[in-house]
């Protein structure tokens, strides 16, 4: 038999049924709500009188439509709260475990997954969103789904799929000091465009990832569906087991150390044969931000914005549009341009580690007086974890505020806008046309790169920062 990939070996090992012509019927071993997808699932659950079919395996939590702001509760932002209430009485309903505002659990759903050991290694998870891609980073096979695959999986636990082509994309190299996995995603995403890859699933390997701690590879796998690729994964290994060990629902004692057995097993043989192969020399790559309304639009930060007149035919016309958008002149260079927010969150960068990050550029400095920067951890655990540690305490002396975990200013659906115009540096993962709000302007960069923004007034390359 052929070399197996990763992907392949979690696949195979879920199989229900094979249906032929590459489709499959697999058993779902997690899945993951929130309240604006999760809240719809089991609306159209108990329209249709259908019974979950396995609540232990199902996980609630309210992230995108409720309010950030300090002493918020599920009303502070009305218009979420008929989400948020919809989201609990479903979960009562099905008996669904639920991590409400305040508990421990609570956050972010792909921030949540990994945190409490939901997600696990060599596990299938899904969630009715795109950066479930996020929990590929333990080794994962993990799904955004829309509604229908939704309602199917919590119905019968299982979900058909048609087997993905395969991609590896290869990183050597050190990652050079003040460069991180935000700044490698932003890098492999203009290099190789926000289509490159569609109907695959990506496997990351290579020295480079070999030596990112966990919650980067988070951040990595989180880029995976701007790629246009629906999963992510990345073997697991020491480093993921000893992330793992102790989580809540994570397997204790024995169980833990049959389970690593098992998890030695998850890596891509040595002749596994994947659809397409790419290597990337991190070594080499810089701070990384966008400029435009995608996140392909990336560049270095000691590089310009691109001129269209050097540009062919569409993608002239793309690049021009994409600039006026941003309010920004062709050929400029990136670093100087003045800064109104700045938005440290979200499910890409708002971990305990990209918050320490964060705080180690703050540290000292004081946000520019033009500048609103919010920092919002990705979840009640990290909340309370930075809180221990005083980082609050860095943040707001230095003139950040200081805000509960959800989605925030990411998608702006509890109603947290960016102003129209108004720019601002944000660590999430999509800068689209309104994405942050209407006429918005978003900058994706890392937490170190968003402070110094936030302390300069303009992009900058922290490595120089005063
Ligand atoms: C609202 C949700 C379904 C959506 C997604 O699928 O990703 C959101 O989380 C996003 O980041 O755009
Ligand atoms: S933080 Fe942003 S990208 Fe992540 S799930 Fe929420 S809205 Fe989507």
């Amino acid at each position: 038999m052929a070399g197996r990939t990763l992907f392949d070996k979690i696949w195979d090992a879920h199989v229900v049924r094979e249906l032929g012509d590459g489709w499959a019927l697999l058993h779902i071993d997690r899945h993951l709500l929130h309240d604006l997808s999760g809240s719809a699932s089991l609306a159209d659950m108990a329209e249709r009188g259908l019974a979950v079919h396995d609540p232990d395996l199902v996980f609630a939590t309210p992230d995108h439509a409720v309010s950030t702001r300090p002493g918020r509760d599920g009303m502070t932002y009305v218009p979420g709260g008929r989400l948020w209430s919809a989201l609990r009485q479903g979960a009562q309903r099905f008996g669904i475990r639920l991590f409400d505002l305040g508990e421990s659990g609570q956050g972010i759903v792909h921030v949540v997954g990994p945190e409490q050991g939901i997600v696990l290694p060599g596990l299938t998870m899904v969630c009715g969103d795109s950066h479930t891609c996020t929990n590929g980073a333990l080794g994962a096979l993990v799904l955004g789904v829309g509604s229908s695959e939704s309602t199917h999986a919590l119905a019968t636990q299982t979900l058909r799929l048609q087997r993905p082509r395969h991609m590896r994309i290869r990183c050597e190299g050190a990652l050079a000091p003040g460069v991180t996995a935000k700044d490698l995603a932003l890098h492999i995403i203009g290099l190789l465009g926000a289509d490159a890859g569609v109907g695959h699933a990506v496997e990351y390997a290579g020295s480079t990832i070999e030596a990112l701690e966990v919650e980067a590879r988070l951040t990595l796998c989180n880029l995976t569906v701007e790629l246009g690729a629906r999963s992510g994964v990345i073997a697991p290994d020491e480093r993921t087991f000893a992330y793992v060990q102790g989580r809540r629902f994570a397997p204790q004692g024995a169980d833990f150390e049959a389970a690593v057995a098992a998890w030695r097993e998850l890596h891509s043989d040595p002749d596994a044969r994947f659809d397409r192969e790419v290597q990337i020399d991190a070594g080499t790559v810089a701070p990384t931000v966008t400029w435009g309304t995608s996140p392909e639009h990336a560049i270095a930060i000691d590089a310009r914005t691109p001129d269209p007149r050097q540009a062919a035919g569409q993608g002239a016309d793309a690049i021009a549009q994409a600039l006026d958008y941003m309010g920004l002149a062709a050929g400029a260079p990136i670093a100087g341009t003045p800064v109104d927010w700045v938005f440290i969150g979200s499910c890409t960068n708002s971990r305990l580690s990209d918050l320490r990050a964060a705080a180690d550029i703050a540290r000292g400095r004081r946000v520019a007086p033009q500048v609103r920067a919010w920092v919002v951890p990705g979840s009640e655990d990290v909340k309370r974890a930075a809180e221990a540690e005083g980082l609050h305490e860095v943040f707001a002396a230095a003139g950040f505020e200081w805000r509960e975990p959800g989605c925030g200013m990411c998608v702006a659906a509890n109603g947290e806008q960016v102003p129209p115009k108004a720019r601002c540096v944000s660590t999430s993962n999509r800068n689209f046309v309104g994405r942050q709000g209407p006429q918005a302007r978003t900058h994706l960069a890392s937490p170190a790169m968003a402070v110094a923004a936030a302390v300069a007034g303009h992009l900058c390359d922290v490595r120089t920062l005063a």
